[in-house]
C-alpha cells in the first residue's frame, strides 16, 4: 500500500479531492465509490471548490456509496443519502439517477443488497473507492470479523460504532443497529482505493491496517490484498507507525 503522510486535515482533504478530480479528468465516465462519516467532509468541500474552479464535468460520471443505515428513509436527515446530497451531489453536475446509495428503509433488505451488488457490476465496477476507517479498523460498515469474500449485505453494527456515530443523532438509542454495506470483496473489486484517516483516535487502527498481517479482525488490513491502495493520513493518524513502515513513505507533495 502506498502511504502518504500529510501535515493536517486540510492537506489530506485537498490531496484526496485532487485524486478524484484527476480521475474524472482522465475518464469522464468514472465510477466513483464514495464514503460518508466525518473524515471525507473536507474532501467533498475541496472537490466542490476544485470542480467549480476548473469546470469539472461530472455529467457522465456515476457513484456508488459504501453503505446506508437500515430503517432510515433516504430523506431522513441522518441518512447517508441526505449526507451525500448536502455534502456533494447538490453542488456538482452529477445526474441524480447516476448516484447510488443503498436503500435503507426497504421491506426486503436482502433483495436490496443483491440489487446493489448487481448495479455495481452492471456499471463496470468501481474505478476509485474512497474509504474512511473506523476506530476498530472497519471499512464501510464491515466490522471486525467481516470475511474477505463478503459482498453487499445487511450487517450488525458494533456497540463501539453505534457509540461513535451517536454524535450525529439526538441520543444513542436513535442510532440504527444495522446497515446495508458493501462487503470486503466488493471493496477489493474497485480498481483503485484511497483511504483517509485523520486524528490521533485513528492512529492505532492505521497502525494495525499497515503493520499487521491481513486479518478479518481488522477489516482495513485486508486492503493489503489490493494492488492499488493509497492511504492518506495526517501526522496525528500516523503517530503510531513504526520506522519500517515510514521508510516506504511517499513524501507529501509528490
Ligand atoms: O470518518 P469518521 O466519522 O471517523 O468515520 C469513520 C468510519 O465510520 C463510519 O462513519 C461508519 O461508522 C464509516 O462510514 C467511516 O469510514
Amino acid at each position: 500500500m502506498k502511504l502518504v503522510i500529510v501535515k493536517d486535515y486540510a492537506e489530506l482533504s485537498r490531496k484526496a479531492a485532487e485524486m478524484l478530480v484527476s480521475e474524472v479528468k482522465a475518464n469522464p465516465k468514472t465510477v466513483l465509490g464514495l464514503a460518508t462519516g466525518g473524515t471525507p467532509v473536507g474532501m467533498y468541500r475541496e472537490l466542490i471548490k476544485l470542480s467549480q474552479a476548473e469546470s469539472i464535468d461530472f455529467s457522465q460520471a456515476s457513484s456508488f456509496n459504501l453503505d446506508e443505515y437500515v430503517g432510515l428513509s433516504s430523506t431522513h436527515p441522518q441518512s447517508y443519502r441526505s449526507y451525500m446530497e448536502e455534502n456533494l451531489f447538490n453542488h456538482i453536475n452529477i445526474p441524480a439517477e447516476k448516484t447510488h446509495v443503498p436503500v435503507g428503509n426497504t421491506t426486503d433488505p436482502l433483495a436490496e443488497c443483491a440489487r446493489y451488488e448487481e448495479a455495481i457490476r452492471l456499471a463496470g465496477g468501481i474505478d476509485i473507492q474512497v474509504l474512511g476507517i473506523g476506530n476498530n479498523g472497519h471499512i464501510g460498515f464491515n466490522e471486525p470479523g467481516s470475511p474477505t469474500d463478503s459482498v453487499t449485505r445487511v450487517v450488525q453494527l458494533t456497540d463501539s460504532t453505534i457509540e461513535a456515530n451517536a454524535r450525529y443523532f439526538d441520543s444513542v438509542d436513535q442510532v440504527p443497529t444495522q446497515a446495508v454495506s458493501m462487503g470486503i470483496k466488493t471493496i477489493l473489486g474497485a480498481k483503485k482505493v484511497v483511504l483517509l484517516a485523520s486524528g490521533e483516535a485513528k492512529a492505532e487502527a492505521v497502525r494495525l491496517m499497515l503493520e499487521e498481517e491481513p486479518t478479518a479482525d481488522v477489516p482495513a488490513s485486508l486492503l493489503q490484498l489490493h494492488p492499488d491502495v493509497t492511504v492518506i493520513v495526517d501526522q496525528e493518524a500516523a503517530s503510531k507507525l513504526t520506522t519500517s513502515v515510514l521508510a516506504g513513505t511517499k513524501p507529501s507533495g509528490s
